[in-house]
């Protein structure tokens, strides 16, 4: 068995060249550019007010001053500005070469058309031309874009942006005792979770996600399946994926020639792991049990996605201590159901009571992962170990 971080390597490398497509910016929340950005012009375009009251010269600040015309945001003041004058200004309007300073309304007193200040300030109230952003700068950042990303774009006056596709995923569910949520389950049956689950993890990574309908345990059902999936980037399969004679997944994907990337990883939960290529997919085989399936979504399939997307993988594992004392750990890295609770500075991380990868409640209840290394010695109650929050 392969270790979680080989195995992350190895799903990483089944991502391919970063598709792209060109979208609205109204379209682009949450997109991922593949090409920056460059503004369109220079922000603010002229200098502007950045407050109501008077644009005056600095110079002239302990005069009367003679108020001799008005400039509001789009509508510029134009004029002759002689000396011992002031213009009336509104915040965003653009301020006239010959003044440079705005006062603030409240610091001026106003006798018909002149004007005197009654407080002094060393506040110009003035947004430089370019201060925000000059024409021809480059917006590039490595993320999703946020809504402020989004502003700053339309600022830039960037209507259309080239940004990755949305990777397409198509989640298969599979076997014969799984009934569809709101349906009543027959004798031995239970209700299908993961595929909401998985499918709701790669729509919060970016993807565009078809959840077909439940194949039965056979290779025919299975082949049918995976021949829907035809137009997606990654095909997920939950379930079958272990030793059982009804579980297909190995066998039907092999027939159908995936190249197989690894199968079983030294991990705890989610030791059935199946990863591969199939076609121009990547392909990756969800152990049935929710947990472990869950836990192999949040390991491998989220970064997979954002590798797809062209973004930078982001290390979710931190530092914390530990809640409880624990026995030593097994041979596979064990991702521990936890409590996390923040005090004096550190995250304190206490495994929930039981382990059992088909406790969805459990899980539920859950704010993260202690995540232990393979052959991890005994621990007390206070010492260092590694986490990672749930988001
Ligand atoms: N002899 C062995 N048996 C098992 C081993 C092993 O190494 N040797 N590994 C165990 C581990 S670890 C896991 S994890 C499971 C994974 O098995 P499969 O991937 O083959 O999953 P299934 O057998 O199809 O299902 C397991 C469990 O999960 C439930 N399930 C499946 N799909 C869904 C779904 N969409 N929603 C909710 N629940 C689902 C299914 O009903 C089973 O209860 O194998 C162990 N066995
Ligand atoms: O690895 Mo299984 O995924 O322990 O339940």
């Amino acid at each position: 068995m392969i270790t979680v971080d080989e195995a992350l390597q190895r799903v990483l490398a089944l991502a391919g060249p970063v598709r792209t497509e060109e979208i609205d910016l109204s379209d682009a929340l949450g997109r991922v550019l593949a090409e920056p950005v460059h503004a369109r012009l220079t922000q603010p375009p002229f200098n502007a007010a950045a407050m109501d009251g008077y644009a005056i010269r600095r110079t002239e600040c302990e005069q009367t001053l003679r108020v001799i015309g008005e400039a509001a945001a789009g509508r510029p003041w134009t004029g002759d500005a002689a000396p011992g004058t002031a213009i009336r200004i509104f915040t965003g309007a653009p301020v006239p070469d010959a003044y440079d300073r705005v006062a603030m309304q409240e610091d001026v007193a106003r006798d018909g058309d002149t004007i005197r200040l009654t407080q002094q300030s060393e506040n110009d109230n003035i947004r430089a031309k370019g201060h925000d952003f000059v024409e021809g700068s480059s917006f590039d950042p490595a993320r999703p874009l946020t809504p402020r990303d989004l502003a700053l774009i339309a600022a830039m006056n960037v209507a259309r942006l080239t940004v990755a596709r949305r990777p397409r995923v198509a989640v298969l569910p599979g076997g014969d005792e799984l009934v569809p949520p709101g349906t009543t389950p027959g004798p031995g049956q239970i209700v299908s979770s993961n595929d909401l689950a998985i499918a709701s993890i790669a729509r919060l990574a970016g993807a565009e996600v078809d959840v077909l309908p439940i194949a039965a345990d056979t290779e025919e059902s299975l082949r049918d399946s995976f021949a829907r999936a035809s137009r997606a980037d990654l095909i997920v399969t939950i379930g079958g994926a272990s030793v059982g004679d009804h579980d297909l997944i190995g066998r039907v994907t092999e027939g159908m020639g995936m190249e197989r990337a690894f199968y079983k990883i030294a991990m705890r939960p989610g030791k059935p792991l199946i990863a591969g290529k199939m076609a121009d997919a990547a392909m990756l085989g969800l152990p049935g049990n929710p947990v472990s399936a869950i836990v192999c979504a949040e390991l491998f399939m989220r970064p997979l996605l954002a590798a797809m997307q062209g973004l930078p993988q982001v290390e979710r594992v931190r530092d914390g201590v530990l809640g409880a004392d624990l026995p030593p750990e097994g041979s596979r890295q064990h991702y521990l159901r936890a409590s996390i609770r923040h005090e004096d500075g550190q995250a304190v991380v206490t495994p929930l009571t039981s382990q059992d990868s088909a406790l969805l409640a459990m899980l539920s209840s859950a704010d993260g992962l202690l995540v232990r290394p393979a052959g991890d010695p005994a621990r007390k109650a206070g010492e260092k170990i590694r986490y990672i929050a749930f988001d």
